[in-house]
């Protein structure tokens, strides 16, 4: 299969300061995302997925984060670049929604003085203040740029997108936040937009909304996509290729039908056995334990302390990576020695039953 990386991420680290000590929380982080593939990075909560991102868009303060590694973007080596190219990036080619549409927006601008500014400027308003302020009077730009943000208002099915432009953000529901953030991200249709949870902090039928107007909107557009999410069944839904995340290290990635059919990583296999079964006999079976403490993480495998088939090994050195051609690896030592692959119980078979038609997926 040809490769064409957009987002090039290797040996990614990042580590942070601490009064409890120093927190190593990502490492060994190698990731990719071609020109118009959905990527999602899958993981429980607490697992670094957030970190990870914000490591790549450069939205850690250093110190107290420690980053490491290369992150390209269309060959551009991003972590090279001066804060006023890094914000005219994110504002453009680069679009970005996070997990809380409520810090997000700021409370003091109406939503469409905020949206009508990332229209106009994208992320940079760095041509100095003067400039700023000229440009924004320039009568014919602003209305044509506030003209863009209704539509894109429109676009993300905001209720009532003329009363919401003139707006404060506390006079919204927190699903027309999440609607407007939308909006913002997409509205200098970057060839990049990475979402974080976007909706979690929401309940859950507007979050179930705010997911489905995303997967409109990916089914919609060629742009290129890295979601974050801890529902596997959400990544199943939209992502090309899945990233599994534990403990701050991605322990297999896939081309999504592979995770589902050929599941390698005990973490991910676990993973799925705790999609909850619509109907069937068989009980959802979690994973016991929880996520590592980051200022004394296990030795060895992370995973070690919660795997059904744990042993010396494990406990050892961390594991190597076992390619499984050019797309797939997992890091296990079950594969690196060759041997079997063990699944747990339920990862086989196990059968996603629509309600509504009865039909069964096969995974
Ligand atoms: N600024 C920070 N300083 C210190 N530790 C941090 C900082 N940000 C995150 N962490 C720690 O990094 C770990 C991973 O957090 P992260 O938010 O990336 O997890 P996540 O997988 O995205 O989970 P969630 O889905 O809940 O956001 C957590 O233990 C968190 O406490």
């Amino acid at each position: 299969m040809s490769r064409d990386p957009l987002l090039d991420v290797t040996d990614l680290s990042v580590g942070f300061d601490g009064f409890d000590g120093y927190a190593d929380v990502v490492g060994n982080v190698d990731l990719r995302v071609d020109r118009g593939e959905v990527v999602t990075i899958v993981g429980e909560t607490g697992c670094g997925k957030s970190v990870t991102t914000k490591a790549i868009t450069g939205l850690l303060d250093e110190p107290p984060a420690h980053v490491d590694g290369s992150v390209e973007f269309d060959g551009m080596d991003i972590r090279a670049l001066s804060d006023a190219e890094r914000n005219d990036l994110n504002g453009d080619r680069l679009g970005m929604i996070f997990q809380n549409p409520l810090s997000s927006l700021n409370p003091v601008f109406t939503v469409g003085e905020q949206l009508t500014d990332t229209a106009q400027f994208g992320g940079n308003k760095d041509g100095g203040i003067l400039s700023y302020f000229r440009q924004r009077h320039n009568k014919a730009d602003r209305e044509g740029a506030r003209e863009r943000v209704l539509e894109m208002l429109r676009e993300v099915q905001m209720p009532d997108p003329e009363a919401v432009i003139d707006s404060h953000p506390s006079e919204l529901s927190g699903g027309m936040r999440q609607r407007a953030l939308i909006a913002q991200a997409l509205l200098n249709e970057p060839d990049l937009l990475i979402a974080d949870e976007p909706g979690s902090a929401l309940d859950v039928t507007v979050h179930d909304r705010i997911l489905s107007l995303l997967t409109d909107i990916i089914e919609e557009r060629d742009m290129s996509i890295l979601m974050i999410t801890h529902d596997l069944g959400v990544a199943r839904e939209i992502s090309d290729r899945i990233y599994i995340m534990y403990g701050g290290r991605i322990v297999e990635a896939a081309p999504t039908e592979e995770i589902f059919e050929d599941a390698r990583h005990p973490y991910t296999q676990g993973l799925i056995a705790s999609i909850p079964r619509l109907s069937g006999t068989q009980m959802a079976s979690g994973i016991d334990g929880s996520v590592p403490e980051y200022t004394d993480p296990p030795s060895g495998c992370r995973f070690h302390p919660r795997c059904p088939y744990a042993d010396d090994d494990c406990r050892g050195a961390e594991p190597s990576r076992t390619s499984f051609g050019s797309d797939s690896h997992a890091v296990c030592v079950r594969h690196s020695d060759d041997g079997p692959t063990p699944t747990i119980e339920g990862t086989k078979h196990r059968l996603m039953t629509n309600e509504a038609d009865g039909t069964e997926e096969d995974p």
